[in-house]
Parts: structure tokens; C-alpha cells; sequence
């Protein structure tokens, strides 16, 4: 698909680096015209381990994990914060989220893999998915996950199958969808009745689902889980959902005689992409959540259960930049100006996938003014691979390097090989130090797995 026709009347902003305000890493600075995050140089740092080059911000990551904790434990005491994995997952990140006091959600066997290669605490893992494996939920059964998220029905039974092979009981929560249409792109709406996700609400069908998990041997119906979508700006369609939620607790209390004792409220939370993005703050999420859970838990008369949320994209993607080296400039006048970079939909695929916007800087003229709309085209074959559809930015010239912001989330987990394209290091910044926690792919890597 090529892209949109470009607005030739789009003017650029002008803007230097700082005045893009909270699109920017914590720690972002400008010295000299040389873009620092985590105290190290961003054209150096791309000149010493190559570009295209994934950069984290580990103290920006930190600090939004710490804050996610406050905000929800200051209101609400017997709550926990899950770090979605989906949203950006190595090594090195799963040990910060174990640091910082998080729990883990997984989404198949992958994403458990990693986080029992670090140790991660297993109680603290919830594992997701809409169609898990029997052999992922064996894996995951057997490694002594916390708690499964079931999705459906026909799950129920493979779980406690499995579970009773097994001889353990299994915690699950089910998976609900509360008919709420998020206020987000379509395609990343989960919540909504037409939808693969979870247990519908429809015609009772998650009422009446309760009573067969009730039933089922070797598991225990420990809370219910919604997730209604992701890049939410709005709070009212978190509120609607989890009046849903406790009116169905509720109602499992009274005609079920069951008491759920826990509630996933899901991810979701937008974060800005753009300078002008006004996405609501951490707090201010888990000011709208605690109090709703509070308001329909005193409404229904509902004990407080204890509270969890999910979020992945609101505590990584400002934390995160990617760094690429102009290689092609070509002006056509009249139509676009294309910036090539080494890099493209195999490292960034939001932009080919959802229109995604991002906001560009060249981190060796980080202090100057953007004075150019440019779109930064990928090195792939395909007319719609671009990083950045027409944006501002500093004059380019062959050889700059350019940093992309707000790349940390859904980006390295949603990378791939096309064209061949070894996926990029993964770098994480802080203090002055620069710590290589995934190394680049090599041509090696690409051909591990063909057979002679
Ligand atoms: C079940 C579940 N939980 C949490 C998340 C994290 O969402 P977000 O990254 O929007 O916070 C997702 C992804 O949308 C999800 O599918
Ligand atoms: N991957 C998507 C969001 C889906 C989130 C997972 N349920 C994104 O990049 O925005």
C-alpha cells in the first residue's frame, strides 16, 4: 500500500528537541547539538554499535514503574501492577519489572520462557492469550504461573485437564468482554462485542460460563479480567467497564453463592506519540479506576476486591527511541521529500500497520530548529514502509543520525526479519553508561533454524 498524498501546505514547527516536551525520555538532554538520554550521546552511542539501534531510558522506565505503584497503592492498598510483556520484553527488562515489585502478564510460551529464564517469580505471572496452547498451558500449569486468564469455554476444560494431570489446582480468572467500545483505533479495541477476546456478555453467556468454572475440578475461579483496548485517551470507557464488572461480580455472588475476590482492569492507557498528544496521567487513571471500583463495589454491595491493572505501552514507549543513519535523500517537488533510513517496518511496524505517528529529531542537530516536513522511508520493499509520514524535522543531510521517540513500546516485540533485516540491539542508557541487554541479530541468526 503506498502512503496517503502528502499536505504540502503542512508547515514545519520550528521546534527544537526539548520543546518536545513529554514525547521525550526522562532524561533527555540536549548538549552542544548532540542529543543525550540516560547521560550518554545518542550520535555516539549509534557510531559505536550501529543503527538502526533500539535505546531504552532505564531510569524513565523505572520511575513510570514506580509511579504506576504509588498511584495505585496510595488509593488503593491491596492492588498490584502488571507489566504487559507484549509492549517490549528482553531480559534485562523482565529483571527491572522483578526489581521494581511488578507482576508479569504473558502472552504464550515465549513470553513465559523469558521470564523464567531470569527467575521471575512465578506466582506473580498471569498468562494471556486467546487461544493458548495445550502445550503452552502445560508449560505454564507446570511452571507455577499465579494465574491463568482464561478466554473461553472450550479453555476451561484444557486447563483443568491439564491441571488434574498434573495434581495442582490452578487460580484462573475469565476473561470478560464488557461490550464498552474504547475510545482508540479500531484495530486495537478489544472490548467491544465483536470481538475474539474473552467471554461475551451477551446473551448471559460469561454469566452462565461461571457456573461451569465453578464446577470444573483442579481450578479455582480466583477473579475476572477485562482489557478494553490500548492507546485509550478517554477514562469514562474504563468507568463504564468496570461498572459492568462489578455488577457481574455481584450477580455471581448472589445467584452463584461465589465470592470473586480479585479484578483485572487491564491495560490501556494512551501515552503521547505527538507533542500535542494530551493523554491522562498515570494518576489520574488510577484515580478513575480506584474510585470507580469503590463507587459500584458500594453500589452493588460488593466486598473491595483486590485491584490489578495492566499496563504495557504507559510504562515503556516514552522510555524508548530508536536511532537510524540517513542513507537516501530524494526530493520530489511538489509531492514528498523522502529521508531513507537503515531501518523500516521491520523494526517499526506501527507506522505501516496503524498510521502510527511518531515524533523525529536528528540527534547531531538536536538543538537547531525543525524546519522541513520530511517522511522518513524504510529500506523495505514496500511502498508503505515509513517510519515517519510527514513530520518536521532539522534539516538532513547524508549520514545524520535520526532518533525516532516514543519507540519503547510494541515495537522490538512486534519486530521481524523482512528482507532479511537482522533485528536491531537493544540498548539500555542510564548514567552515563550504556549497556548492550540484546545484542544485534546477525545474517548467522537469520539462517539458525534453516537445515542443510
Ligand atoms: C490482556 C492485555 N493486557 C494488557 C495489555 C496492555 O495494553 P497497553 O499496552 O495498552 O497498556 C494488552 C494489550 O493491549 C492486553 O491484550
Ligand atoms: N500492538 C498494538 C496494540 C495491541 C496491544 C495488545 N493487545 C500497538 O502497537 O499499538
Amino acid at each position: 500500500m503506498a502512503l496517503p498524498a502528502a499536505d504540502l501546505n503542512k508547515k514545519a514547527d520550528n521546534k527544537t528537541t526539548m520543546e518536545l516536551g513529554h514525547v521525550l525520555p526522562m532524561t533527555a538532554e540536549v548538549k552542544g547539538d548532540h542529543l543525550y538520554i540516560g547521560g550518554v550521546d545518542m550520535v555516539e552511542l549509534a557510531r559505536e554499535q550501529g543503527t538502526a539501534l533500539y535505546v531504552m531510558d532505564e531510569a524513565d522506565m523505572r520511575h513510570r514503574m514506580e509511579t504506576y505503584l504509588t498511584a495505585f497503592r496510595s488509593r488503593y492498598e491491596n492492588s498490584d501492577v502488571v507489566f504487559a510483556s507484549k509492549a517490549f520484553i528482553n531480559k534485562a527488562a523482565a529483571r527491572i519489572v522483578a526489581e521494581e515489585g511488578l507482576c508479569l502478564d504473558v502472552s504464550g510460551g515465549g513470553e513465559l520462557a523469558v521470564a523464567r529464564a531470569v527467575g521471575f517469580p512465578m506466582d506473580k505471572v498471569f498468562v494471556h492469550g486467546n487461544n493458548k496452547t495445550p502445550v503452552e498451558l502445560r508449560e505454564a500449569i507446570e511452571a507455577g504461573v499465579g494465574c491463568i486468564v482464561i478466554d473461553s469455554r472450550i479453555e476451561l476444560d484444557r486447563v483443568s485437564k491439564i491441571a488434574g494431570e498434573l495434581g495442582v489446582t490452578q487460580s484462573i480468572y475469565m476473561r470478560i468482554t464488557p461490550g464498552v467500545e474504547a475510545d482508540t483505533h479500531e484495530y486495537i479495541r478489544t472490548g467491544c462485542e465483536d470481538s475474539k477476546f474473552g467471554f461475551t456478555m451477551r446473551e448471559d453467556w460469561a454469566f452462565n460460563c461461571v457456573k461451569d468454572v465453578l464446577a470444573a475440578p483442579n481450578v479455582r475461579l480466583a477473579g475476572i479480567h477485562m482489557h478494553i483496548g490500548s492507546q485509550i485517551f478517554a477514562l469514562h470507557s474504563f468507568k463504564e467497564a468496570i461498572k459492568v464488572m462489578v455488577e457481574l461480580m455481584a450477580r455471581i455472588e448472589a445467584e452463584y453463592g461465589y465470592r470473586i475476590e480479585e479484578l483485572d482492569v487491564g491495560g490501556g492507557l494512551g501515552v503521547a506519540y505527538l507533542a500535542e498528544d494530551e493523554p491522562s496521567a498515570i494518576d489520574d487513571f488510577a484515580e478513575c479506576v480506584t474510585s470507580a471500583v469503590r463507587e459500584y463495589c458500594a453500589e452493588f454491595g460488593v466486598a473491595l476486591p483486590r485491584l490489578l491493572t495492566e499496563p504495557g505501552r504507559s510504562l515503556v514507549a516514552n522510555a524508548g527511541v530508536t536511532l537510524y543513519t540517513v542513507g537516501i535523500l530524494k526530493t520530489l517537488p511538489g509531492i514528498r521529500k523522502y529521508v531513507a533510513v537503515d531501518g523500516g517496518m521491520s523494526d517499526n511496524i506501527r507506522t505501516a500497520l496503524y498510521h502510527a505517528e511518531y515524533e523525529p529529531v536528528i540527534a547531531n542537530k538536536a538543538d537547531q530548529p525543525r524546519t522541513e516536513i520530511v517522511t522518513l522511508a524504510g529500506k523495505h520493499c514496500e511502498s508503505g514502509d515509513a517510519v515517519v509520514v510527514d513530520m518536521p524535522i532539522q534539516h538532513p543531510d547524508l549520514g545524520d543520525i535520526v532518533c525516532v521517540f516514543g519507540t519503547g513500546a510494541y515495537c522490538y516485540t512486534m519486530s521481524n526479519n523482512y528482507n532479511g533485516q537482522p533485528r536491531p540491539a537493544i540498548v539500555f542508557v542510564k548514567d552515563g553508561e550504556a549497556r548492550v541487554t540484546t545484542r544485534r541479530e546477525t545474517y548467522e541468526d537469520l539462517m539458525a533454524c534453516d537445515l542443510d
